[in-house]
C-alpha cells in the first residue's frame, strides 16, 4: 500500500468545512460543515430546495465551492481536497437523477455496455476502448449484485426508471468504491420496487460499501443507516444518531410543518399532524 493509499484508508468518507455554493445569484449552501467518517452509512435528509442535490453535485465536481478567505479546503472527500473524476469514482460511487437522464437519449446504449463503459469514464463505449475479460466478468458481478442481470442486452433508455437505476449502480459498482452517494434513489419507484430496491442496498451495506443516501423521504431510511443529517435552507439544521434524529420535533423543524412519526420495526415513516 503506498503512502496516498494509506492517508486515504485512515481519512474520514467526507469532511465539509464551511463549504458555499452560489446558484443563481444565491448562496444555495451556506457554510456548510460536516464530517462523515468511512463506514458510516448515513442519510442526507432535508426539504425541497434545502440543498440536497447542491451537495451532491458538489462531490460529483459539476459545481464549485466558493474559496475560503484563510484558503483552507472547504471538501475533502477521503482526505482529499483535489481529485480527478475518474479518481473519485474509486472511491465515492455518485448515482442521481441528473445522471439517469443523462443516458435517457441513447437509444442504441444496451445496459451491458452502459456498465462496462464505466470503466472508462465515458457515456458508451468507444473504439479505443479496450474491455477485458476481467473486466466483463466485474459487470457481470455487478450487474448481478443488483439484480439487473437479465437487463444486460436491452436498451438503457428503453428499462423502467428503476431498472435504469439498478443498471447506473451497477455501473458505479464495477470500481468497488468503497462509499455510494445516491441521491433520490428511489423517486419513481413503485412500492414493491422499492422495497427490493432498498433490499438490495441493504445488501450492499452489509458488504461493506458505505452509503450516502440522500432524500426527502424518512421511509427510505434503510435499518443500517445510523446517522442522520437534517439541512434546510442551504444550512446544517441538525445531525446526529437516526433514533434521536428522526423524532417528531426535529422533522417538523426541518419541513417547517407539524410532523409526527411511526417506527415499525427498522423502519420509519411520516406524516402531517
Ligand atoms: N440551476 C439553478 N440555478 C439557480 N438556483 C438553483 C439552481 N438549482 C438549484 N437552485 C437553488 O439552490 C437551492 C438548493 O437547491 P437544491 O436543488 O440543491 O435543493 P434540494 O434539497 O435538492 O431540493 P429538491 O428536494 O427539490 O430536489 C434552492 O434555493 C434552489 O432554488
Amino acid at each position: 500500500m503506498d503512502s496516498s493509499t494509506a492517508a486515504t484508508d485512515a481519512a474520514p468518507l467526507l469532511e465539509l468545512d464551511e463549504a458555499s455554493v452560489m446558484r443563481g445569484g444565491r448562496l444555495a449552501l451556506d457554510r456548510l460543515s460536516l464530517r462523515i467518517a468511512a463506514g458510516e452509512h448515513t442519510a442526507i435528509l432535508g426539504p425541497n430546495g434545502s440543498g440536497k442535490s447542491t451537495l451532491v453535485r458538489l462531490l460529483a465536481r459539476e459545481l464549485y465551492p466558493l474559496a475560503r478567505d484563510d484558503r483552507r479546503a472547504p471538501v475533502r472527500v477521503f482526505g482529499r481536497e483535489r481529485w480527478h473524476v475518474a479518481e473519485l469514482r474509486g472511491l465515492l460511487g455518485i448515482v442521481s437523477p441528473a445522471l439517469q437522464q443523462d443516458f435517457a437519449d441513447d437509444p442504441a446504449l444496451s445496459a451491458g455496455d452502459a456498465v462496462l463503459a464505466g470503466f472508462f469514464a465515458a457515456r458508451a463505449l468507444g473504439l479505443d476502448h479496450r474491455v477485458t475479460p476481467a473486466m466483463r466478468a466485474r459487470a457481470g458481478e455487478a450487474l448481478a449484485h443488483m439484480g439487473a442481470a437479465h437487463l444486460r442486452d436491452r436498451p438503457l433508455a428503453a428499462l423502467s426508471t428503476g431498472e435504469a437505476r439498478r443498471v447506473l449502480i451497477a455501473r458505479a459498482l464495477v470500481h468497488r468504491p468503497r462509499a455510494l452517494l445516491l441521491d433520490e434513489p428511489c423517486a419513481g419507484l413503485d412500492l414493491a420496487t422499492r422495497r427490493h430496491f432498498l433490499e438490495s442496498l441493504r445488501a450492499l451495506a452489509r458488504g461493506g460499501t458505505t452509503l450516502l443516501l440522500v432524500t426527502h423521504h424518512i421511509e427510505e431510511i434503510l435499518p443500517e443507516i445510523g446517522r442522520v443529517v437534517l439541512l434546510r435552507d442551504g444550512r446544517l439544521l441538525r445531525e446526529g444518531g437516526k433514533a434521536e434524529l428522526l423524532a417528531a420535533a426535529h422533522l417538523s423543524e426541518a419541513f417547517g410543518l407539524p410532523v409526527s412519526v411511526q417506527r415499525r420495526g427498522d423502519w420509519y415513516a411520516a406524516a402531517l399532524d
